[in-house]
């Protein structure tokens, strides 16, 4: 069942079955990470303009901050002629079952025809860990790209999904059906806050973290009926410095964007702990901590 608007809500999270924690992160290696086109609006300006020698110390900064909470990194190479391909959050949604006790991921259908053929290195790299891989169903032609837009609520068989610039709506339709889960749809309609992950960085059970101009009503009253604990942050820090790309591993450090003072003040007072790392080169591609690794069970 999707839900796109909060009168339609006929369950609490006390329906939905508890959710182990996934503990290994993937991360993909920057060796050919670049600006080379325009498929979001922070990339504009930005073609040519990597320092690539920057990008891969602040990306083994991100691979250490996760050593150092006892999560070890799995790495994926990355490709030459996928200049996006280090944005390994976006290619598949990983999920496991707990009523079943199954762990897989669904393939994405990217948006951009550009980052299509990222896909299949990812579903190699899955299946080598021997991975259950699933495909969206046959003949449904919709767009998909994976966590960018479909997040799962801490510690619930529950899924948020962000809609109208990389995902179709109607894909959740499909996952819905395919995973056996919920989805509460939230749509987006800003074009800087292009992926739910923009906008939108769940931190616990309770908390979650939001730009709140990125989203409609519905969306903020849904967000809210789901989280006692709603920390905005400002939209400089949210349009420019991606405060909202923020990942939240254990439910204690926040991960996020160097300099987001106002957000890291509001996390503290929430009694959270802001980890700060540099990722300047990769928001030149749009693009912070959270969509730079994957979490699997
Ligand atoms: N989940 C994310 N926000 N990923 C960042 C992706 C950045 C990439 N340049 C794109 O536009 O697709």
């Amino acid at each position: 069942m999707v839900y796109t608007s909060p009168d339609a809500i006929d369950f609490t999270l006390d329906d939905c079955p508890p959710l182990s924690r996934p503990q290994r992160v993937v991360l993909t290696s920057p060796d050919h990470f670049d600006v080379q086109y325009v498929i979001n609006p922070h990339m504009s300006g930005n073609i040519g303009g990597v320092n690539r020698a920057a990008a891969l110390q602040q990306w083994k900064a991100l691979r250490a901050a996760y050593s150092a909470l006892d999560i070890e990194p799995l790495i994926v190479d990355g490709q030459s002629g996928l200049p996006d391909m280090v944005f390994c959050a976006n290619q598949t949604l990983p999920f496991h079952n707990p009523m079943s006790d199954t762990s897989g991921v669904v393939l994405s259908n990217m948006h951009a025809p550009e980052r299509q053929n990222e896909v299949p290195h990812y579903e190699q790299f899955f299946r080598s860990v021997d991975y259950e891989v699933l495909n969206l169903p046959d003949g449904l032609d919709t767009d998909f790209e994976g966590m960018g837009d479909a997040i799962w609520h801490p510690g619930r068989f529950l899924l948020w999904g962000g809609y109208g610039f990389r995902t179709d709506r109607d894909t959740y339709e499909a996952l819905s059906d395919l995973l056996g889960v919920r989805v509460l749809a939230l749509a987006l309609s800003d074009p800087e806050f292009y992926h739910l992950d923009t906008c939108f960085s769940v931190l616990d059970e309770n908390s979650v973290l939001i730009y709140p101009g990125a989203f409609d009503t519905d969306g903020i009253a849904m967000i809210e009926q789901f989280f006692d604990t709603v920390v905005d942050a400002p939209e400089g820090e949210a349009r420019h410095q991606f405060a909202c790309n923020a990942h939240c591993p254990d439910g204690d450090h926040v991960f996020i964007q160097e300099g987001c003072t106002v957000t890291m003040k509001r996390l503290r007072e929430a009694g959270f702990r802001p980890v700060e790392l540099d990722t300047s080169e990769f928001l030149k591609s749009g693009g912070s901590v959270f969509c730079m690794k994957q979490m699997i069970w």
